[in-house]
Formats: structure tokens, sequence, C-alpha cells
């Protein structure tokens, strides 16, 4: 057996003898701890479902398992359902209520969304919890199953919980809806041009979250027997928050870290005779500091340091497969452009308060074609894009998908339909590998052929390769394959070639001019990077101030006078005859 695969099998036994370990060999007080900091560690999960994974802040975990302690203990009184069955509706009673909570976060955001939470959490301590559990007055427990009803055979079972809800989202991690929890955390806008919906994408996190925190609570009361509200304050969610978010509990050993943390520092300190009120304290310095670092906790920290050492010793050991050179030449002259139009803007005009960023553009998109569209800073070519992938709506104008209208339809809904584009800036998730990446932006769609084709296509490293730990050129090239992975109509690339070498702007030009051919698809290429233009496209526009000033072949708009005008600025009246192209030279 190699060493990669004995590796989980090693960590995985010696896990199974811990769990053993403690089970059978640690008294019923250590025990009672031990249950305590899985206990802990679940919830701790579950912020780092919203916080770690999604990047918002909830304040209110316990009070979702405060909802699933309740209802178990209401159930528990009134039905008489199996103990595992309570415990999975505790968990789906928060659900709705997680749900609830998480709509502010559509429109909330960091301090904001953190009070609101808060606020949630005290409001429903208040309301619901301070007036008593069910059965806590008549001092009636939560009844244990038989084959739990030991402290050993209870521990055992909040194990196996844990264990379950982290391969779930260990699972979910690798496939879509994880991805997009990390996508929104990383930019909301680049989900919504992947076409995913920002709203779903948050509530479902909310939703997730609060079920975890729900099954956390039901097993509380079947740990702790009668509860009383205490443990479902805002000051305890504080605590869990706080805990999660400095030993990084988006990943298991990090919300195992804060469990055990949160279960035994403030019993060390009562052992002590130090006042427990300091440990939230603590808590709360290390949180400031992950914050303040930037960093994904102590369990982050780890992983990063053990990516990096596997880097350095791949990097010594083995010679790093060479990335094929961008883009497949691609034969000219090319087959003639149908004149049908994919994409067509009509009379698009957009203000921001006294600025006219476009005034009464028109600009068709032909089948098959390759479009750039060229101007000087502050001409309007980012807001163009921006108005056909939907983040802006114009002041006035049509547009047109083929003959489907798109006037007021969302940006992940025009991705669906076939709009896609890139950013300036990269918003590419960094933990993601390039298949991975290039299977979410698929939405479905991208098989494993269609990923090599992409990879092959614009020269980007293997599959298996992170994000991470490629260059920003590289990146910049994943990010423009990602674009055509779910087969759109048309693809809208806002600067592609910036931040690239020119060797590999060259081969990116090559890629761009075959992306008709090879995938199907139209392309708008907003660029500063003439030659590329020139290079690579069928057709060119030309803005200035938000006015098309030129329009038709390459040739013609880069040979305007006007255009070399614009790019020179008031200047270049004075020397109408030089051409763009000179100018760029
Ligand atoms: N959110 C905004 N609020 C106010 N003005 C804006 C906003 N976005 C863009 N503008 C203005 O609209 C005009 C067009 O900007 P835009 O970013 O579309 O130009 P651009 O051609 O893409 O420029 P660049 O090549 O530098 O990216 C500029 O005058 C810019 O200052």
């Amino acid at each position: 057996m190699k060493r990669a695969e004995l590796t989980p099998v090693l960590g995985g036994g010696a896990l199974l003898l811990a769990v053993a370990g403690v089970a059978f060999g640690f008294s019923s007080y250590w025990l009672f701890l031990a249950t305590s900091a899985v206990l802990g560690a679940l919830i701790a999960l579950s912020v780092g479902v919203v916080h770690g994974r999604a990047g918002m802040v909830t304040l209110c975990p316990m009070a979702f398992a405060g909802i699933g302690a309740w209802t178990t203990g209401w159930l528990g009184m009134h039905t008489g359902l199996p103990f595992v069955v309570l415990v999975l509706v505790g968990g789906l009673a928060a659900v709705p209520v997680g749900v609830l909570i998480g709509l502010p976060a559509l429109r909330l955001r960091g301090v904001n969304l953190a009070v609101a939470t808060l606020a949630f959490g005290g409001a429903v301590a208040v309301m619901v919890f301070d007036k008593g559990f069910p059965g806590a007055a008549a001092r009636t427990p939560v009844a244990r199953p038989s084959f739990a009803s030991s402290e050993s055979g209870f521990f055992l079972l909040c194990v196996l919980v844990l264990v379950l809800v982290a391969v779930a989202l260990s699972a979910a991690s690798r496939r879509s809806t994880g991805a997009r929890w990390t996508a929104v955390r990383d930019s909301e806008r680049a989900t919504a041009a992947l076409g995913y919906s920002v709203t779903t994408t948050k509530l479902t996190a909310f939703a997730t979250s609060a079920f975890i925190a729900g099954l956390g609570g039901a097993l509380m009361a079947g740990q702790l027997g009668i509860l009383s509200g205490v443990g479902f304050q805002p000051m305890a969610s504080i605590v869990v928050f706080t805990a999660a978010v400095a030993f990084g509990s988006s990943y298991v050993e990090g919300a195992l870290l804060a469990g055990v943390a949160t279960t035994v520092v403030p019993e060390l300190l009562r052992q002590l005779g130090l006042p427990q009120d300091v440990a939230p304290g603590l808590f709360a310095l290390a949180a400031l500091q992950a914050l303040a670092a930037g960093s994904e906790g102590v369990a982050g920290q780890l992983r990063a340091a053990l990516r990096a050492r596997h880097r350095k010793r791949r990097t010594m050991y083995a010679a790093e497969t060479a990335p094929e050179p961008a883009g497949e030449p691609v034969p000219r002259p090319r087959p003639p452009i149908p004149e049908e139009p994919v994409l067509r803007a009509t009379g698009v005009s957009v203000r921001y308060g006294t600025v006219t960023a476009l005034d009464s553009v028109d600009l068709t998109i032909r089948a098959g074609s390759v479009h750039g569209l060229i101007g000087p800073n502050g001409a309007g070519k980012s807001t163009l894009i921006d108005v056909l992938s939907g983040f802006v709506a114009p002041t006035s104008g049509r547009l047109l998908l083929r003959e489907t209208p798109m006037d007021g339809v969302p940006p992940h809904l025009r991705a669906r339909q076939g709009i896609r584009r890139s950013f300036q800036q990269g918003r590419v998730n960094p933990q993601l590998t390039i298949g991975q990446y290039l299977t979410l932006s698929g939405r479905g769609l991208a098989d494993r052929s269609l990923v090599e084709r992409l990879i092959r296509a614009f020269g980007c490293p293997p599959a298996g390769t992170r994000v991470a730990d490629v260059d920003v050129g590289t990146r910049r090239l994943v990010e423009v394959a990602a674009t055509l992975a779910a087969q759109p109509t048309v693809v809208l690339l806002d600067e592609p070639a910036a931040g690239l070498s020119a060797e590999e702007s060259a081969g990116l030009g090559r890629a761009i001019a075959g992306i008709p051919e090879h995938f199907g698809c139209s392309v708008l290429l907003v660029e500063h990077d003439i030659e590329l233009v020139a290079s690579c496209c069928d057709e060119a526009t030309a803005l200035d101030f938000g006015r098309v000033i030129a329009n038709g072949t390459p040739a013609d708009v880069l040979g305007d006078p006007a255009v070399a005008r614009a790019y020179l600025g008031a200047d270049g009246g004075s020397e109408p005859r030089r051409t763009i192209m000179e100018v760029h030279s």
C-alpha cells in the first residue's frame, strides 16, 4: 500500500481507537465533558457553514440549538416518537427559523448582520427559552434511547452524528452546493455571473447551519435531560461564534478544537479557582487575532502549512507537468460570419448622477463572431458589459438575446439563458481545483471531456491543480475558460489579457479566436491590448464618453482617426491622420 493510501487508514484507525478509549476508559464526569465537547463541535460546524464557508456573520447558533432542544423536549413529552426521530425533527424545526433569519442576510452584511442575528437570538431567548423548556417545571427528563442510555452509549451516538454531519459537509464542499457557498463569500457578483442565485445560496447556507445547530441542541436535550434557558442565551452564541472563528470551524478539526476549548477552558478555570467569565474574553481575543490575520483560524493555518510542505516536496521530487502552450492555433481565414445577431443592444443609456456612462449605444454581436469593444479609460466599456449581463439596469434601451428580451432579467437568469461574463478583477475561489471551478461554472453541463477540452484550449494546468497554486496570469486563463463551461450563447470578456505576459496574451488571443469554432459561442472582447483585438476579432466597436464612435471590421475601426483622437485625448486633434495602431506602437 502506498504512503498516500496508508495515511487515511492509519488516521481513521487512530481516531476510532481514541473514540473507543474515551467511551470506555473515561469516568462519567470526563465522559460528560467529552460529550459536551462533541456537541460543541457540532454547533461550531454550523457556524462554519454560514461564516467560514459562506462568509456571513451569524451570532445566534445557540438560538437554533435551543429551538432543536425545545422541540425535542416538547415532542418527547407529547408523542411516543423514538429519540433518533425526535433529534431529526429538532434539527428540522430550526430550518424555517434559519431561513427567516437568513432573509436579512440578503440585504445586510458585516456588523449590521451581526447585530440583526444577535437581536434575533436575544428575542428567542426572552420569548421562548426563559419561559421554561417543556418538562423543566415538572422535572420530567427527555428520555434517552435504550441503546444510548449510558454515558458512553450517548457519547458514541453524539460522535456518530458529528461524523455523519462532517461527512455530509465534506461531500457538499466537493459538489456544487459547497462551492456555491464559498463563491458567494468571495464575490456575490461572480456567483450570479455563474448562473447561481445569490438569494438561494445564502438561504441554503442559513438553513443547513440551523439544521446542524438544531441537531446539536436536540442532542443536548438528551444529554442534560432537563434543560434551562441559560445555555441558549446570546452570550453562549457569542462564545461559540468566537471559538469557531478562532479555530476555523469550516474544517472538522477546527470545529472539534472549538468544541473542546469551549468545554475544557471554563472547566479548567473553575478547577483552578479562577473566574470562568474570563473564557469568553480569551475566545474573543483569539477570534480577533484570526480575523485580523485574515486566516481561517487554527485549522486553516495548519492546512495551509501542510499544503505548503506538500507543494515543496512535489517541486523537489517531481518535475511538474508543464502547461501546454495556450490556445490551439486557429486556421485563418475563418468561415464567413453569419448575419444572424445573437445579442443586440439598442439605444442603451446609463447615467450615474450627472455622469453619462453610456449614451444611446447600439451594439450587435453576430453568431460565430468575436466582437472587440475598445475605448479609452472611462469610455463606458465595463458599464456596457454590466448592462448586458444584468448587473446595471440601463436608464433606457432594449436588449435581445436572439429573439428573447432580456430587459429586467436578473444576472443569474441571464447567465442560465446563455450570457456569461468574466470580470476585470479575478474572482475565482482559490480553494477549488481548476477542474472543480470549471465544473461549478458548468452548472452540470461540463462533463469531464469538456473540462479537459477547455483546459487544453486555454493552456491551463491539469484539472487537479488548486487555483491557489497558479499565478495571476494562469488564473485569468482559467476564468476565461470557465465562462465557456456551461456552453453559453455569448461570453463577455472584460479585459482578460490584463496582467498577462506578451506570450500569454498572444496564446489567449489564439484561444479566443477559436471560441466560436471550437465551442459554438460568440464573444464580446473588451480590451486595451489593441494588438490582441486586431489579431482575434472579426468586428469591432469603439466607444468614447459613452458613445459609439466607430463600428466595423477591426481594420476599419483601428484605422479610424476618430479612434486615435479618442485615445490621444483633446491634443490628438492636431494629429488626425495617425491611427490607433500607430499610437499604440
Ligand atoms: N458606479 C458608478 N458610479 C458613478 N460613476 C460611475 C460608476 N461606474 C462607472 N462610472 C463612470 O462611468 C464612466 C464609464 O465607466 P466604465 O468603467 O464603464 O469605463 P471603462 O471604459 O470600462 O473604463 P476602463 O477601461 O478604465 O475600465 C466613467 O466616467 C466612470 O467614472
